[in-house]
Parts: structure tokens; C-alpha cells; sequence
């Protein structure tokens, strides 16, 4: 089976492309092998390009390290994009992509033929405390109290098709992201468990996050967390609608607009190698 490794801002995946090899039977398990940065290709996971059954230019399926499916991928759609650009699948500048939070719409900006920055509408958030899951007070679920390794946090969270928990703090430490990240990621307060955001802002249009990722730990970035963080940034005041994020892998640049209500997420897209999976 082939494969191509990509990377947006650092988080990378291993690419297959399923219009030319054939979907596994096992996905789960393909890309557990894979991911493993040992034993298999190394990645945050595995995504999988298919044909769209809902007439989209492609169809996204995310699965994590630990094998979960998710519904969203911000990094993952904008490869994706690029991907299915650059290899011809089909050439528009703007692609219509189906994923598990619906058809999203990306536009490429080309240059020497292949597509280096993307920017893509990543739809409107959803703020209802039940359609995130999670069971913390307040609907919208906006500076709400949520204990955590015996220490108690007030956080927002929003679902960007995925659910995301945002944690505002002076410093977002080792000791935080690695020690509380997965003890959010796995609280009872969020029955399909949760990624979790530590930020830190630097002024109204400027913040800095580090992600610890459900099914894959701490990655160097998230987009579909940084647009969550766009968004928990106007709703608890501190920030403008237009914000630049600083992640471990690099930046992105986020919008959430006021007219339409959707979240517009631009950055970059990249095609590292690719080669042959043989078998775990
Ligand atoms: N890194 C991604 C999100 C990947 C999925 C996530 N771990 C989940 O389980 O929801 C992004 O860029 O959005």
C-alpha cells in the first residue's frame, strides 16, 4: 500500500491515498501499525483520502494514533486538500471536502503548480453543552469549573465537529499539558473524551497553544483546537475574532467571522515523502 507522510504546522499524518489503493479492512488497526514512530511509518495518525459517497470532491477519514476514527481534522483537511490538488485528482483551486463534521470548503493558493498554504472555512462551531458531549455546567459551557488531578480549572469547551476543551493559564507547562492534559482527555465530564487546549494570551490578537490530543497525545498542533480556542477566546472576552495562534509546530491564522458564523483557518500544507507499507 502506498503512503505519503504530510505535515500542517507540525502535525503530520500518514497519508493513503483510497482513489488509487484499496480502503482496509481494518482501518483501526492500519493505522495504530502505522503511527507507531518505531515500529511503523511515525505520525499522529493515519488519514485516509476516499472517494465522497455525498458528491464532495473527497471524503477525509481521521483516525489517531490509538486507532479512534474522529470526526474533524483542521491540519489533516488542509493536506488533504493539497493532496488531492497536487496529485491530480482534481485541479479547482477551491474543493468542496466531506468530513465527519460535514462538507467543508478549502481554497488552495498555488504556486509552480502546487498548492502551499491553505485556507479553509471550517464551519460553525457548536457551543450546546450536549451536542459537544460534555456534562459541564452552563450551556454554552463558557468558564466552567471542571476538577482534574485534584486541582480544579475553569474552562470553556466547543465542538468543531470534534470536542475540544480549552483551558486558559499564565504558562502552559510540561506539568499541565502532560500531567492534566490526559486527565481532561479522559474525564467522566466528556462521555466521547475530549482535546484538550492550554493557551496562553499574549494580547487580543495574539496567543500562543500547546494541544494534548484525544488518541494521540501531545501533537505540535491542532487545527480544529485552535479554531476552538478562536472561538472560547471571544466568548470569555479576551480576544478579538481574528486572532493569530502560535503552536509548537509552527502558526495559524483564525477568523471567526461575525456575518456568517464560521470559522475560516488558514496555514500551511506540506508533502514530506512518501513510500510502500508492507505490514506491521
Ligand atoms: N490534529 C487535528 C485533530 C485530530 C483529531 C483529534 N485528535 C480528535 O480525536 O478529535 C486537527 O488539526 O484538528
Amino acid at each position: 500500500m502506498r503512503f505519503t507522510k504530510m505535515q500542517g504546522a507540525g502535525n503530520d499524518y500518514v497519508y493513503i491515498n483510497c482513489f488509487a489503493e484499496q480502503f482496509p479492512a481494518d482501518p483501526a488497526e492500519v493505522a495504530r501499525q502505522m503511527s507507531d514512530r518505531h515500529f511503523g511509518v511515525g505520525g499522529d495518525g493515519v488519514i485516509y483520502i476516499c472517494p465522497s459517497n455525498q458528491g464532495a470532491d473527497a471524503w477525509m477519514r481521521m483516525f489517531n494514533a490509538d486507532g479512534s476514527e474522529s470526526e474533524m481534522c483542521g491540519n489533516g483537511l488542509r493536506c488533504v486538500a493539497k493532496f488531492v490538488h497536487d496529485h491530480g485528482i482534481k485541479t479547482a483551486t477551491q474543493l468542496r471536502l466531506q468530513t465527519g463534521a460535514g462538507i467543508l470548503t478549502v481554497d488552495l493558493e498555488v504556486k509552480a503548480g502546487k498548492a502551499h498554504r491553505v485556507r479553509v472555512n471550517m464551519g460553525q462551531p457548536i457551543i450546546e453543552a450536549a451536542k459537544i458531549p460534555t456534562l459541564l455546567p452552563g450551556n454554552p459551557p463558557v468558564n466552567a469549573t471542571l476538577e482534574a488531578g485534584g486541582r480544579s480549572f475553569e474552562v470553556t469547551s466547543v465542538s468543531m465537529g470534534n470536542p475540544h476543551c480549552v483551558v486558559f493559564v499564565p504558562e502552559a507547562t510540561d506539568e499541565l499539558v502532560l500531567g492534566i492534559g490526559p486527565k481532561i482527555e479522559h474525564s467522566p465530564m466528556f462521555p466521547r473524551r475530549v482535546n484538550v487546549e492550554f493557551v496562553e494570551v499574549l494580547s487580543r490578537t495574539e496567543l500562543r497553544q500547546r494541544t494534548w490530543e484525544r488518541g494521540s497525545g501531545e501533537t505540535l498542533a491542532c487545527g480544529t483546537g485552535a479554531s476552538a480556542v478562536c472561538v472560547a477566546g471571544v466568548l470569555t472576552g479576551r480576544t478579538q475574532r481574528k486572532v493569530t495562534i502560535h503552536l509548537l509546530g509552527g502558526d495559524l491564522e483564525l477568523e471567526w467571522n461575525e456575518a456568517d458564523n464560521c470559522i475560516y483557518k488558514t496555514g500551511p500544507a506540506v508533502e514530506v515523502f512518501s513510500g510502500e507499507w508492507v505490514g506491521g
